[in-house]
């Protein structure tokens, strides 16, 4: 892999609270990211118009909301944030087939009536921060982590979704299972040595591509380095020894 295809799957994680901040680590970071994410914090506090903002400088957006509802707020939030020119949006799994297929539907809708590309839609199967204990005794599923997200997985294929998000640890079961074109999203990225902090089920930049990720979201390793940019080439550097033939 080239340092160019490793960039496009690296996703920086915009966990700020201003405009200003995201809009800096933007500049900052928009040569060595293929994506930046908006999530709760940011969005919660600066409201829509930080997408706006951050597309301007001539990035991808993914807004990680994880949308979670019944099927008619959901495809309404779908038709607003769709106006809003992201590339990517996700909601949960965990909404059910009926969720899912009136989110898609939804973007699908208003981006056709706007004359814009559908934003990727993936579906949030279990969070990286839930481990196997906390699944079966706090969640109260039964069972193993990796089976459900599989199911999910699934389920999010047939409804028509691009893609889910995942540990990496799920991401070779998740290939094998939904092929080759199915978008896995895997938060959790922790270079060798680094704190994992509230994450569980994490794995290496290298590992999570040589296990079939398509794109890495990376928070705190990159934005809370004491040089970003250092940090984010750092695991570009590590992503590019991985060969194309374990992808
Ligand atoms: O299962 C999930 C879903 C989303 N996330 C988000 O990814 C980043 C990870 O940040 P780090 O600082 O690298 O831990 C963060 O914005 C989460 O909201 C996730 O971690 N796990």
């Amino acid at each position: 892999m080239n340092i160019d295809e490793a960039r496009e799957k690296l996703i920086v994680a915009l966990d700020v609270e201003s405009t200003e901040q995201a809009l800096d680590l933007v500049e900052q970071l928009k040569p060595w990211a293929g994506m930046f994410k908006v999530g709760m914090q940011l969005f919660y506090s600066q409201g829509p118009a930080v997408i706006k903002d951050i597309c301007r400088q001539g990035v991808k957006v993914f807004l990680d909301l994880k949308l979670h509802d019944i099927p008619n707020t959901v495809a309404q939030a779908v038709r607003v944030l769709t106006r809003l020119g992201v590339t990517m949006f996700n909601v949960h799994a965990a909404g059910g087939r009926a969720m899912m297929r009136a989110a898609l539907e939804s973007c699908g809708e208003e981006s056709t009536a706007l004359g814009i590309p559908r934003p990727l839609v993936v579906a949030v199967t279990v969070l990286t921060s839930i481990d196997q204990l906390a699944f079966n005794r706090e969640l109260g599923l039964s069972g193993p982590v990796l089976d459900r997200v599989v199911a999910w997985a699934l389920l999010a294929k047939e409804c028509g979704l691009d893609g889910v998000v995942a540990s990496a640890q799920e991401a070779a079961a998740i290939r094998q299972s939904c092929g080759p074109d199915f978008l896995i999203i895997t938060p959790g990225i922790r270079p060798a040595g680094a704190a994992g902090g509230d994450q569980k089920r994490i794995v290496t930049p290298a590992g999570a591509l040589a296990a079939g990720a398509s794109r890495l979201v990376v928070g705190r390793p990159i934005i809370g380095a004491p040089e970003p940019v250092k940090a984010a080439r750092a695991i570009l550097s590590e992503m590019v020894v991985v060969v194309a033939s374990s992808m």
